[in-house]
């Protein structure tokens, strides 16, 4: 169903991202189902993609851009620019439930060129190929002038121990200023449970959970699913002393996060940009919160040593250079960006709207 012009830019955005993720979450599902996962090995055993990773990258990305054309997108997954997009992988449809909703004063005013939209196709790809399927989200963060302010995370698997057939795919979407749905919050927890990675830890990582003191630690998969046990009261912290999360990992869950009271930033306390030529790299590592955020970013400071905290630290943003500007410009002026069919050209734009961060600023620098 289409949606009015009059309804602000952010909440069609938050509309449709929520359709689209439920179609994604789809596509990861049909991948399961057949069986064939289609792993490739990025940057070692841990780092992976599957063919639910590919492809959902494309129903996202060519979904959004074909009813955005002028709103930059960066996803995780690099992707061969010749495919084809299947006819299903385009979602068009706008979620009802969000539209009830009035947009925060704030932000009904947003513009395109302030939109930055940061696509984790599916995070928690090696828990995926392992069989932990609650710890898999599908992520649409959406960053207004650098800031996450609106997030979708998609969990094509909820309940998938409980009911047959791999569970079925929840939507939790939330808005700063407005608040977050798609969940239930138990009233109460006791202690101090800390989430941390389950397939990415190291020595600092351990140390600096430690540094919390945590009554219990739940080591379990991907950024957007550890952030909801936060906002569900199952854990009280979310504590990752490494550079291993991006963009895409942090920006929906930061702004779900927010929504309801919570902090996401660096372990230091210090907030993650979102603009559009930022360092993909959280630098910083993360710490993420539902309250007591101070308490924790001081025991990290009190109790990790110096030199570790100071491997850590959040990059700023570069003023934009000319050749990201040129190119931004003309992404979003070519009149062949605006086809009606999935044709070749839209599964180009989704590529190279995909590639664009292969050409930013931030990877001259290899490690970053
Ligand atoms: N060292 C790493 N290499 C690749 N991806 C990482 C690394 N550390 C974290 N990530 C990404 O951040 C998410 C959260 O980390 P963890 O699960 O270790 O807590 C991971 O699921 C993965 O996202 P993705 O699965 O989308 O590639
Ligand atoms: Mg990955
Ligand atoms: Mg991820
Ligand atoms: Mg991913």
């Amino acid at each position: 169903m289409a949606v009015a012009e009059s309804v602000p830019l952010l909440m069609r955005l938050v509309s449709s991202s929520v359709a689209i993720s439920y179609r994604a979450a789809k596509i990861a599902r049909d991948v399961l189902s057949k069986g064939d996962l289609g792993i490739v090995e990025k940057g070692g055993k841990n780092d992976l993609q599957t063919e639910a990773d590919r492809s959902a990258q494309r129903c996202i990305v060519a979904s959004l851009h074909k009813q955005f054309p002028n709103i930059a997108i960066f996803g995780e997954e690099e992707l061969a620019p010749t495919t084809k997009i299947p006819d299903d992988f385009f979602e068009l449809n706008f979620d009802q439930e969000v539209l009830k909703h009035e947009c925060p004063k704030d932000l009904k005013d947003v513009k395109n060129e302030e939109v930055v939209i940061w696509v984790d196709p599916l995070d928690g790809t090696k828990e995926f190929t392992e069989g932990f399927l609650d710890h898999v989200t599908v992520l649409i963060g959406i960053a207004v002038r650098g800031v996450a302010t609106a997030g979708i995370i998609n969990q094509p698997f909820y309940g998938y121990e409980e009911f047959p057939k791999y569970g079925k795919s929840r939507c939790i979407w939330g808005v700063k200023g407005l608040g977050s749905y798609g969940f239930e919050r138990t009233p109460n927890l006791e202690g101090n449970i800390i989430t941390t990675t389950r397939s990415h830890s190291d020595y600092t990582i351990t140390k600096t959970v430690q540094a919390c003191e945590p009554t219990e630690v739940l080591r379990v998969g991907g950024a957007g699913h550890k952030v909801l046990l936060l906002i569900e009261k199952k854990a009280h912290a979310y504590v990752f002393a490494s550079i291993g999360c991006k963009k895409w990992d942090t920006c929906a869950p930061e702004a779900i996060l927010h929504s309801v009271g919570g902090t996401l930033s660096d372990i230091h306390g210090k907030p993650i940009p979102y603009h559009a030529n930022v360092v993909h790299k959280n630098t910083g590592g993360v710490l993420a919160t539902v309250e007591n955020h101070d308490w924790y970013v001081n025991k990290i400071k009190d109790n990790v040593d110096p030199e570790t905290l100071a491997k850590f630290e959040t990059v700023k943003p570069a003023p934009p250079t000319l050749e990201a500007t040129l190119s931004r410009k003309k992404l979003n002026v070519n009149p062949q960006d605006q086809t009606d069919g999935n044709t070749e050209q839209d599964s180009d734009v989704a590529t190279r709207m995909s590639r664009k961060r292969r050409l930013g600023p931030d990877d001259s620098n290899s490690k970053l």
